[in-house]
This record gives structure tokens, C-alpha cells and sequence, in this order.
């Protein structure tokens, strides 16, 4: 671990973020952002840097502490990993929302897109599933295809109560039990609070291993906590780097000045576009690697900034909606909305400079122009220019984009990314004036199914569902 400590080999792997596209210069003055505007808002930026600053000051958003105070839980990690290299074949997580995305992005960006494939290419390492939601059908195929023999069960909650996490565990537990009786307990390992919630409670009853989600690091937040550490360490994935990553974005994004800061910037940018109507957050990696960094970004911002009320109890009903989308697979498919449709969104376009493998474009058919003047061109270049031909068309249309510039895919930018993204999101949440990390409006939704399923204490949600009113037949058709 920590292989690449120079600040000059840190400097050259800093994200930057290009916001060119969102000013009128580039987009005409219709649609364009303007530098006075920024300056007018110039009191509301220095109330959000404030807040922020008080509440790291105040611990109370532990998610801009995990670059800092880890050093024991990464050693604990590591120690853990090490004590069970060898023992397993696979490791599940058993998680869901924060408690997965997170990982999911990871995997996907930091290891080998054929990691769970290729024994050559985990090198001794666990195969890593995430089970991420409750489908039968999913969740039923796994289990007739896993032996839990040779299976560590990370089951992830920090509430150690969502009903979709603690029904996979019952599942399991139920499966390791059969298989393997009084050592079922060997195969799991719990991550969640240290102080509520059923999963601790179990974990002390039974002794089973646990790691802890600090209390003030929201489940949204919680990808740099043992949350994503763990598993990431399991499947060999730097998770040194990864903080080391992070702390170097977050020192950037402290940085009062929003010319400056690249956190503070973006998330003024898109307030002020949504302010014009611009209600739409699209993110548009040109990487397959990063493709499901845009589902992790989508829980982040949804769950953060859609809310009711505002700080001062005000209905307000804000909240931009985030799109994820895939570049160059999405150019056949959303971007002609994105070009032609309503003036109703702000493309975030993830590119990476400098691709892991170069795959070259044969030579050939040179007597049919329409393929020739692909051959000898790498895919490297091909994806590069089509990012930057998409950009300009976007730009041309008169469509508010911009572009977080990433050097290369390693566990440093990947740290930085996540940091960046979640202080970017914590500065909005200042500029919409609404609180950026709870989440209410999933309670009434759960409550229901509580309800419904006869959990005790949830009757009367049960006597509201099944007096609802009745459907329309004659709409369902
Ligand atoms: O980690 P937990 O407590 O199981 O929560 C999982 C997810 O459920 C939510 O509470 C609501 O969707 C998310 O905020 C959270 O990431």
C-alpha cells in the first residue's frame, strides 16, 4: 500500500473541473451563467462556507473527517483481511442505498471489469457480489448458485434495521445455519452503528465481528467508512490511496474562494441553473469504469437535496433531479433529448484523460470511406474525440455542461472524486437552505410496508393502506 506518496506524482493525478460551458461566452446569453451573478450571491456563499466550516469544526459532518481519522479502523480492516486471506472464495455484500452503491462504484472503477471471472486476475482474491435489493428472482438464482461454505456475508446497515438488508441476512443466516451449524457465525461480518439498531445488538449477543459507521457519517456519505473500506480491501483494492485521495481533494475543497474550489463552484453552478429552470443533473461519464459512480452520485444528490421543507420549516419542495447516463453508449439513446428537448438540464461530463489498456483500430476496408478513416485511430482516441464532439454539440446548442477533467482511473482520483462530489453536495444543500442529510421522504413508504407486513407498532398504517381508496378499473387497462 501507498505507492505513490510524491506530492509531484499527486499534483499530476488532481482532478480538475472545467466549467467553460456554463457561462454565456460559450452557451449565448439566453441560457449562459454570468460571473455577476456569482458575485451577487456573494453573501449566501460566505453564510454556506461558514456553515460548513462550523459544522466540521462541530463534527458534525463526519463524512469530511474519514480522510483524517481512520488510521486505526484502516489498520483494523487490514488486519481482518489479511487474518482470512485464503479462507474465502466469495465475499456478499448484504446491503442497500449507501450502504452498497458505494462499493458497487468501486469495484467497477478499481478492479478488472472481469475480477469475478478470471481466478488470474484476482490473484487469490474473493470474488465480490453485492446484493442490492430484494427481487426474488435475483436473489433466489444467487442462492442456488453460491456455496456458503466458502462465502463471507458482509451485511451492511447503519440503522441495522432496513427491512430489504435484514431480510437477505435472515435468508442467509438461515443457509449458513443449515450448512454449517454452530460456525455459521464465522461467515459474517456486520458493519453498522455502534450504538442502535438490531445488527449490534446481534453482533454482541453472538460475537460476530464488527465494523462501526460513525454516527455523523449519513449513509449517503459512508462510502470511505468501513462501508466501502472493508469490501474494497477484501477484493485488493488500495484503500490507503483511496483516503489518501480524498484528503487531498478535501484540503482543495476548504478553500473559501469558489474560484478556487472545485466542491463550491460546481454546486453553485448548478443551483444557479436551477434557479433558471435548469431542474436536471445529468452525469455523463465517458468511461465504463465510472458508469455506476453516476448511480452512486444519483442517491447522493437525490436524497440530500430533494426535500419538503426548508430550513425554516417552509414548504419548499426543491431538489434537482439527477439523470445517470453513459457515454459513448448514450449518445444512441438520451443524447438526442439532451441536444434538442427542454432547456431543463446541466450535463456533468466525466472524462478521463488516460485510459488503463490502448486498444488499437485495425487497418482495413480501405475502399469504404465510411469505415477507412477509422482504421489505425486507437478506441482511446476515438471515445476522447466523441466526448469533445458531444461536448461542442451540446455547447453549440446552447446547453449548459461542464467537464470533471479525471488524469487516470486509480484509487487516488477515485478518492478524490468521492470527496469533491460529496462536499460539492454538502455546499448546496447551504444554497437551497434545506437540511442536505436526512432523508423523510422515505419514511412514509417504509412505514406502509411495516404496516402491511404486521410489523408491531405499525397498525394504523396497515388500516390506512387497506382502506385506501379504490382503483379505476377502466384506467387499468
Ligand atoms: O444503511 P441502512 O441504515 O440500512 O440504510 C440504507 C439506505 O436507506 C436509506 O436510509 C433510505 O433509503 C438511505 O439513506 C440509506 O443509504
Amino acid at each position: 500500500m501507498h505507492y505513490y506518496q510524491n506530492k509531484e506524482w499527486q499534483e499530476k493525478m488532481r482532478i480538475r473541473l472545467d466549467v467553460n460551458n456554463m457561462f454565456a461566452a460559450q452557451v449565448g446569453e439566453e441560457h449562459g451563467l454570468t460571473k455577476e451573478r456569482i458575485e451577487q450571491l456573494s453573501d449566501q456563499l460566505k453564510a454556506a462556507h461558514e456553515a460548513l466550516v462550523k459544522a466540521r469544526e462541530t463534527s458534525k459532518l463526519g463524512f469530511m473527517e474519514l480522510p483524517y481519522n481512520q488510521k486505526e479502523v484502516v489498520e483494523e480492516i487490514l488486519a481482518y483481511v489479511e487474518e482470512n486471506k485464503g479462507k474465502f472464495e466469495n465475499i456478499v455484500v448484504l446491503g442497500i442505498g449507501g450502504s452498497a452503491l458505494g462499493m458497487i462504484a468501486l469495484q467497477r472503477a478499481l478492479n478488472p471489469f472481469y475480477y469475478n471471472e478470471s481466478a488470474e486476475l484476482r490473484q487469490g482474491r474473493p470474488r465480490l457480489y453485492v446484493l442490492d435489493n430484494v427481487d426474488p428472482e435475483w436473489f433466489g438464482e444467487f442462492l442456488e448458485q453460491v456455496d456458503v461454505k466458502k462465502t463471507l456475508f458482509n451485511v451492511i446497515s447503519k440503522s441495522g434495521g432496513t427491512a430489504e438488508t435484514m431480510t437477505q441476512y435472515m435468508i442467509i443466516r438461515k443457509h449458513l445455519e443449515d450448512e454449517l451449524g454452530e460456525k455459521a457465525t464465522d461467515h459474517l461480518v456486520f458493519t453498522t452503528s455502534k450504538d442502535r439498531g438490531n445488527l449490534i445488538k446481534i453482533a454482541k449477543a453472538e460475537g460476530i465481528k464488527t465494523f462501526f459507521i460513525p454516527e455523523n457519517v449519513g449513509g449517503r456519505f459512508s462510502v470511505l467508512s468501513p462501508v466501502g473500506l472493508l469490501p474494497a480491501a477484501f477484493v485488493g483494492i488500495d484503500i490507503c490511496e483511496l483516503l489518501a485521495g480524498a484528503k487531498y481533494m478535501d484540503q482543495i475543497c476548504q478553500n473559501e474562494d469558489i474560484w478556487q474550489n472545485p466542491a463550491y463552484l460546481n454546486a453553485t453552478l448548478q443551483y444557479l441553473a436551477y434557479q433558471d429552470g435548469k431542474t436536471i443533473s445529468v452525469m455523463l461519464p465517458y468511461s465504463s469504469a465510472l458508469k455506476d459512480f453516476a448511480d452512486w452520485y444519483a442517491q447522493l444528490w437525490a436524497e440530500s437535496l430533494g426535500k419538503k421543507l426548508n430550513r425554516e420549516g417552509v414548504v419548499v419542495n426543491v431538489g434537482p433531479t439527477p439523470v445517470k447516463a453513459l457515454g459513448a453508449t448514450d449518445q444512441h439513446s438520451q443524447v438526442q433529448l439532451y441536444m434538442e428537448g427542454p432547456f431543463d438540464k446541466v450535463i456533468t461530463f466525466l472524462e478521463v484523460k488516460r485510459f488503463r489498456k490502448e486498444v488499437t483500430i485495425p487497418e482495413g476496408y480501405k475502399e469504404i470511406d465510411g469505415l477507412s478513416y477509422l482504421g489505425g485511430h486507437t478506441m482511446n482516441e476515438l471515445i476522447t474525440v466523441e466526448k469533445q464532439a458531444t461536448e461542442m454539440a451540446l455547447t453549440k446548442n446552447n446547453r449548459l455542461n461542464c467537464t470533471i477533467i479525471i488524469p487516470e482511473i486509480n484509487a487516488f482520483t477515485v478518492g478524490q472524486l468521492i470527496q469533491l462530489l460529496e462536499v460539492q453536495t454538502a455546499f448546496a444543500g447551504e444554497l437551497f437552505n434545506i437540511n442536505a442529510f436526512d432523508q423523510p421522504g422515505v419514511e412514509l413508504g417504509k412505514n406502509y410496508t411495516y404496516g402491511i407486513l404486521g410489523r408491531k407498532g405499525y397498525e394504523q398504517m396497515k388500516e390506512e393502506f387497506e382502506s385506501r381508496s379504490e382503483k379505476d378499473t377502466s384506467l387499468i387497462i
